[in-house]
């Protein structure tokens, strides 16, 4: 299906970006999987054959993301397609009361430069390399898929940060989607609700089965798998374009 497709997956080592990376190559693409220097990249890559390499990057850093748009182009000719799945998740309150505490500035902008910044930084460099291909018979070059959540709607409490990086990302969708049509690139965001990844294992047990009890239907947590699948329902249809596309069960969490 995605024969001489190229993709680029940041977060590719672990939970959403794994099974993106590992849909795309089982769909006859090639993935280069980017993760920062300390991840299980360099593992899944080996794992995913020679369709497949990591090249460690911090999604933050110009000189990372260029290094990595160099060597797909070096090893696999071309970009298609940029999927951010690279993401931090933080949680505290506004003010601890009983700590007497503020919300820590730094873990606020971390949470920002990564989430935010980071997808931005894939964005506007990815965008060069896709715009050197070709364009097909609809005038498209390629896609850029970002990964926002569920929180950039209906935040809890603790997730000030988290939810405005993620708003963030959303708010970006649609003005990048028309800076780049003229290009024929699509971009288009995913909001996902709850997936059992190492991201969402880092919650404590108890609240998992509480959010996990409120997603309407299925009752449970998504598998990345599924993620994965909307990823390629998104390069296969030329009408997304522009928009969010929440994945959730129809859930809508609670304070
Ligand atoms: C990753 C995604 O993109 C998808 C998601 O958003 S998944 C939703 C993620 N949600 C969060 O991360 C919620 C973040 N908030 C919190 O963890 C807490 O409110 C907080 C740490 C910020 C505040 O802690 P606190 O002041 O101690 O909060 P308090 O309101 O007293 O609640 C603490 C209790 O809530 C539980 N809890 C933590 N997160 C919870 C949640 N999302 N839902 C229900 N209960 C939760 C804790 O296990 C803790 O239980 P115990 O008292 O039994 O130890
Ligand atoms: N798991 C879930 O329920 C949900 C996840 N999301 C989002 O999906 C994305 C993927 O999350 P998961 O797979 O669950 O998490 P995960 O923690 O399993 O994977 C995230 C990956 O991003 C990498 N990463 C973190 N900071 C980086 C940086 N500066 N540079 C490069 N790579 C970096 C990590 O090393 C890790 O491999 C994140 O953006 C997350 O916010 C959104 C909604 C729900």
């Amino acid at each position: 299906m995605f024969k001489g497709l190229v993709g680029l997956v940041t977060g590719g080592a672990s939970g959403l970006g794994r099974a993106t990376a590992e849909q795309l190559v089982k769909q006859g693409g090639r993935v280069v999987i980017c993760d920062l220097p300390s991840s299980s990249g360099q593992e899944a890559a080996k794992q995913l054959g020679e369709n497949s390499t990591f090249v460690p990057i911090d999604v933050t850093s110009e000189k990372d993301v260029k290094n990595a748009l160099q060597r797909t182009f070096d090893k696999f000719g071309r970009l298609d397609v940029t999927v951010n799945c690279a993401g931090v998740a933080t949680a505290a309150r506004v003010y601890n009361f009983k700590k007497d505490q503020p919300f820590d500035l730094k873990s606020f902008q971390k949470t920002i430069e990564v989430n935010l910044i980071g997808t931005f930084n894939v964005i506007r460099l990815s965008a060069g390399l896709i715009g050197k291909n070709a364009p097909d018979a609809d005038g498209q070059r390629g896609v850029i898929i970002n990964t926002a959540s569920v929180a950039a709607f209906d935040g809890q409490i603790g997730q000030a940060a988290y939810s405005a990086s993620k708003a963030g990302v959303v708010g970006m969708t649609l003005p990048i989607a028309r800076d780049l049509a003229k290009q024929g690139i699509r971009v288009v965001t995913i909001a996902p609700g709850l997936f059992r990844t190492p991201m969402m294992q880092s919650l404590p047990e108890p609240a998992i089965k509480q959010l996990e009890a409120s997603v309407p239907f299925p009752s449970r947590l998504g598998q990345p798998r599924e993620f994965a699948l909307l990823v390629q329902s998104i390069i296969q249809n030329p009408m997304l374009n522009g928009e969010t596309i929440r994945l959730d069960g129809s859930l809508r969490m609670q304070p």
